[in-house]
């Protein structure tokens, strides 16, 4: 079976400083694949390489065996591969469920002048986003805070609002950039949860970037490791976890010990 991504020999300069080097490999669909590495290792850029959000100085990226490298990122958004979190847009003077039926729009067939015309397709778009709106709401467990503004979310809530507003674009493909970060044990723990029933329950492949070892040890299918822009290993958790190149790279760095 052709592996949903398959990220090729993907290379980014930033004038002088490779940010990303040669890094090569496939996501299988239905798993979750977490990226790890020191601070400034890559991760970032390679994420914003994959949603198409920089252009890659070499190389490719393919979802379903078809290039998306070169598109923008919106049209890849829309073939399914969304990253949520950094860029994702929350309008501050809206409520939970407001924010979540506008984000369908990305996906909708009329355009959003149809929408403020009022035209025929955009009615009967704005009903069936209204319904994705309250089946995510409940989905995410958000019905308390579902008519609250955005402005008064507390960090919590505003993640789990920009998951929201990922999945109502339909995702087959979600980059999750540091779910974990900022969270206690409880916070960590419930995300976790969350990802595992997006993945389970919505059958959405998970890529994530996360500096959490022990949430990454817990929640990933495979890892992938990258250092200084390179790909140092690949692997299973326990894999990963032994890996002597891995435990080098974050020996004196300021991450947790791979250990966990
Ligand atoms: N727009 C940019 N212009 C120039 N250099 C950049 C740019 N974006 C990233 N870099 C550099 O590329 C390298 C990799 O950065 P990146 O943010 O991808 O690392 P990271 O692994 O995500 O780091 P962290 O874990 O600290 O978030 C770093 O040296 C960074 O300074």
């Amino acid at each position: 079976m052709t592996p949903i991504l398959q990220i090729k020999n993907i290379t980014k300069r930033y004038g002088g400083l490779t940010a990303v080097n040669d890094v090569s490999f496939d996501v299988r669909a239905g798993e979750i694949l977490s990226v790890i590495g020191p601070n400034g290792a890559g991760k970032s850029t390679l994420f914003k390489l994959i949603s198409s959000f920089v252009p890659a100085t070499s190389g490719e990226v393919l979802f379903n065996g078809e290039r998306i490298s070169s598109l923008a990122p919106h049209k890849v958004a829309r073939m399914g591969v969304v990253r949520t979190f950094q860029e994702t847009t929350i309008f501050r003077s809206m409520t939970v469920r407001e924010n979540i039926i506008v984000s369908h729009h990305l996906r909708s067939k009329a355009s959003l002048l149809g929408f403020f015309l009022g035209t025929k397709q955009a009615k009967e778009d704005e009903a069936a986003f209204a319904a994705s709106a309250d089946d995510i709401v409940d989905f995410l467990g958000l019905q308390g805070i579902r008519n609250e503004l955005a402005s008064n979310l507390p960090q919590g809530h505003l993640r789990a609002l920009g998951m929201a507003i990922g999945l109502a674009t339909d995702p087959k493909v979600i980059l999750l950039d540091e779910p974990f970060a900022g969270m206690n044990h409880d916070e960590t723990m419930k995300m976790v949860g969350l990802v595992r029933r997006l993945r389970d329950e919505r059958g959405v492949t998970v890529l994530l970037v996360e500096h959490d070892m022990p949430a990454v040890m817990k929640i990933s299918d495979r890892i992938v490791c990258i250092n200084f822009g390179q790909k140092i290993a690949e692997g299973t958790p326990k894999e990963i976890r032994e890996n002597e190149k891995v435990i080098e790279a974050y020996l004196g760095s300021e991450d947790a010990a791979i250990g966990m």
